[in-house]
């Protein structure tokens, strides 16, 4: 009983010492004190923040047929299998890139979703679109002049999108089948789109003020459309899902989510 006596009445005194220290600091000192703690605590609290969000996720989108599952298999296996037929529900994983499964050391997984060309399979994007770190569009560079239209439609749907534009998802148009020597070169199918989304621009906006679905205007009112008038950044680039000749969209994918 006695001991428990002695230590609160230690403890006491030390309080009462305490406080009188902290009485003879000038009142300045202890703002300044707090407001450093405070600063220090939300600095590290934005940090865990803007860590979370780094989203690690690429979508594939594009016309049926366009290939994006064989590049789906070719970044998570590194083979096209046994070929594929047209996806009826969008194919998802988390993997680290095939053509580092040989690396040492920690790899940051790649979230890759490959959304279905058909028509009716395409609004699943819009759930996807707000945890994108970039979007791939694929396009037949083989058999691109009768897909021109549907693909430069898909395309304006997606860039005129208020998810992509307000939070500038980066786009890559990826001309796959390049394997075969008949395929269009990426300098002809930008500019064919460019053509094409130009004119989609004219028929879009004429239809009725009142009618307009899509959220965004695209390019630069009164000037020839062109992909660096976009809010967000669109690049163009070669692939081919058959041969694996995929390093561009590899560098795409990586510019974007840092191993
Ligand atoms: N020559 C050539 N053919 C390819 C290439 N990539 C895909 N193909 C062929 O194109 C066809 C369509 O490929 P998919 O990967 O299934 O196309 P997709 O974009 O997933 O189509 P959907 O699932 O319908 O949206 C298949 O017959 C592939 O073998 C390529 O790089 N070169
Ligand atoms: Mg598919």
């Amino acid at each position: 009983m006695e001991g428990s006596e002695e230590i609160v009445k230690k403890l006491r005194e030390l309080l009462q010492q305490s406080e009188k220290r902290i009485r003879e600091i000038p009142q300045e000192q202890l703002y300044v004190a707090v407001a450093v703690l405070i600063a220090t605590f939300l600095f590290f609290l934005l940090i865990r923040l803007f860590k979370r969000t780094k989203s690690n996720t690429i979508i594939l989108a594009g016309l049926s047929g366009s290939g994006k599952t064989l590049l789906f298999y070719q970044l998570r296996d590194g083979s096209s299998h046994q070929g594929t037929v047209t996806s009826m529900d969008p194919n998802e994983g988390t993997f680290v890139l095939h053509s580092e499964s040989a690396k040492v050391g920690k790899i940051k997984p790649v979230h890759v979703i490959d959304v279905p060309g058909h028509s009716r399979l395409r609004t699943k994007l819009d759930e996807y679109l707000p945890q994108a770190a970039g979007l791939v569009f694929v396009v037949d560079a083989l058999d691109f002049l009768p897909n021109c239209r549907g693909a430069a439609e898909y395309l304006y749907d997606i860039l005129t999108k208020g998810s992509v534009v307000e939070k500038k998802i980066p786009v890559l148009i990826l001309c796959n089948k390049t394997d075969k020597v008949t395929a269009h070169t990426k300098e002809f199918i930008r500019k064919q789109l460019e053509k094409e989304l130009d004119k989609l621009r004219t028929s879009r906006t004429a239809l009725s003020e009142a009618d307009i679905t899509n959220e965004f205007t695209l390019g630069v009112a009164g000037e020839p459309f062109s992909f660096p008038q976009c809010h967000n950044k669109v690049t163009v680039a070669e692939s081919s899902g058959l041969t694996g000749e995929i390093s561009h969209l590899e560098q795409f994918i990586r510019e974007y989510v840092r191993p």
